[in-house]
């Protein structure tokens, strides 16, 4: 890189710039974008030496022209007093977790994905207006090392300006506010801040400025936001959407990482795809890498000594899009196909649990209704559930429609007592516009829940029934109140639950016994009467 100081005076900058757009419009070859990287500061301009030499005047002036009218407009905005702290915190206390911000800026783009699909798919005809048909739903990440940047891609619903400033500026929208409520409460350290999604401020673990450029279906113009982790971040205008979006997207999101001293090792495509392969295996959108790859062309070449014409192997970079994932939903795989790996790697994916579930089941249900679904029991008691029992911020079950994914806020699909679980439902019968009221009166709702509810008992029967007790003990301390809650208010399932229950009795000592439910008479009603679930 080099720098350039190009102090101007405001008039002979006004009439030098308008001379140069009008150069820039006569030559169609010039794309703006090929500088976007570059940074102004006031009147100050950074330009790849490159560039410079070869088409310095035009490039120079260009861009210097486009971007000063840019930063001209720039509207600088404070972060809502706590998303300074939450970066910080993120910071200091998942230095030693670095990787994970790949995680979060993929699942961001994939749910941005879900949401344009899910809008493509529900709009009323004409309504959709600049909803491009043709294009492929997908993430790209890109990786540049000369410019010590990555880039993360994706032609999903992108943001508006007003959604850009409210949920990239506000600790509100991100999924790290549950952390900071559970800070305030006193119920986390620090670190189990890796237990939260981190979100998109988990950018800053990687790099010291970040540049988001994004396009909305509902916004005509497009935006850059950009921050350095101060305590501010600037909006600006983005003249051509056609400049980050890939090629046929209608909207979409980039977001640029400049990746900071001592975080080079993410400067490598090999690295990148290690991780996308690890952590976002599931995503159910194709990623694509912009992976480098050597090519050997054949040369033929003299031998000096002989003067025989000898062929030569010459090692060419070259770069193209590869798939690093498989698009192909877990849950319509056969269970027979997926690996013990795949399905806790899967779990950790939607549960954002860092440990294994104690246990799954993976089942079809057809006839009636056809659906497709995985249940999973976690091997300790979701964080968001350690205050409330039934805190809303529960998610047991991502509701997918042919693939399509809805809500995972519809917990009436469930009874409330199986909170604790985590899994997918997908059904091929719900209409893709499923809203709580429709589920609420929907006969095939009704009937999903209540298979799953079966699958979901017979999984806690599985544990129960081990050799080894302690699965079951272990089951019991951190789930066993959500089964009394069960056994006692959901008459449906009572009886399925009670032999799962367990009691400490005077009997039983330090063991815990089931319970049994005993005719008056029994000589032993005395000593089980406390056993009861309390009624409150
Ligand atoms: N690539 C993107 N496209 C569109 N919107 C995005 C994108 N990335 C982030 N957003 C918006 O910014 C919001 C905040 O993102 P952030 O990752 O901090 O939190 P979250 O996704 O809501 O929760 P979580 O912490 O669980 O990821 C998102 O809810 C989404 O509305």
């Amino acid at each position: 890189m080099r720098t350039l100081h190009r102090p101007v005076s405001g008039a002979a900058f006004v009439s030098g710039c308008n001379l140069l757009q009008r150069n820039i419009r006569a030559n169609p070859g010039f794309r703006c974008n090929q500088l976007q990287r570059n940074s102004f500061v006031g009147r100050t301009m950074f330009v790849p030496s490159r560039a410079v030499a070869s088409v310095a005047p035009r490039l120079v002036f260009s861009e210097f022209s486009l971007r000063m009218s840019a930063v001209d407009t720039a509207e600088t905005y404070e972060f809502q007093a706590e998303v300074s702290r939450v970066m910080d915190i993120i910071v200091n206390s998942l230095y030693s977790n670095t990787d994970i911000f790949l995680r979060e800026l993929v699942s961001n783009a994939s749910d941005a994905c879900d949401k344009k699909r899910f809008l493509k798919l529900t709009a009323k005809t004409g309504s959709e207006g600049s909803l491009s048909d043709t294009e492929e739903l997908a993430i790209r990440v890109r990786c540049d090392d000369k410019n010590r940047t990555i880039t993360i891609i994706d032609n999903g619903i992108g943001m508006t300006k007003s959604e850009l400033i409210n949920n990239l500026g506000k600790i509100a929208a991100s999924g790290t506010s549950k952390f900071v409520e559970a800070l305030k409460d006193g119920a986390a350290d620090l670190s189990l801040i890796g237990r939260f999604g981190v979100g998109f401020y988990s950018a800053f673990l990687v790099a010291d400025r970040v540049t988001v450029l994004t396009k909305s279906p509902n916004d005509q113009k497009a935006w850059r936001w950009e921050s350095e982790q101060t305590k501010n971040f600037t909006v600006t205008e983005e003249p051509d959407a056609s400049t980050f979006l890939p090629e046929n997207a209608s909207s979409g999101t980039s977001v640029t990482l400049h990746v900071k001293e001592g975080m080079e090792k993410y400067l490598n495509d090999y690295k990148l795809r290690q991780l996308l392969e690890l952590y976002s295996e599931f995503v159910s959108f194709p990623i694509y890498l912009w992976m480098s790859k050597i090519e050997y062309d054949k040369v033929k070449e003299k031998d000096e000594k002989t003067g025989e014409e000898k062929e030569k192997s010459v090692p060419r970079t070259t770069y193209e899009w590869e798939l690093v994932n498989k698009t192909k939903p877990i849950w319509m795989r056969k269970p027979s196909e997926v690996t013990d790996d795949e399905y806790n790697e899967f779990y950790k994916s939607i549960s954002r649990d860092f440990e294994n579930p104690l246990t799954r089941t993976h089942f079809s249900a057809e006839g009636e209704v056809e659906f497709r679904s995985i249940l999973y029991t976690p091997r300790r008691l979701p964080f968001e559930l350690a205050q409330n029992m039934f805190s809303d911020a529960a998610r047991p079950l991502k509701l997918y429609v042919k693939r399509v994914f809805i809500s995972d806020k519809f917990d009436e699909l469930i009874p409330r007592w199986l909170a604790f679980i985590r899994g997918v439902v997908d059904s091929e019968d719900l209409p893709l516009n499923v809203s709580r009221e429709i589920l609420q009166q929907s006969k095939v709702a009704r009937v999903i829940g209540r298979r799953v509810t079966r699958k979901a008992i017979d999984m806690f029967r599985e544990i129960a029934e081990r050799s080894d007790p302690k699965d079951y003990e272990g089951f019991w301390e951190n789930f066993g109140r959500y089964l009394k809650v069960g056994a006692f208010e959901d008459e449906e399932w009572s009886k399925d639950l009670r032999p799962l229950l367990r009691f400490h009795s005077s009997k039983s000592g330090r063991e815990m016994g089931k319970f049994r439910r005993v005719h008056r008479t029994d000589e032993r009603v005395a000593e089980q009467t406390h056993f009861l679930p309390s009624r409150r």
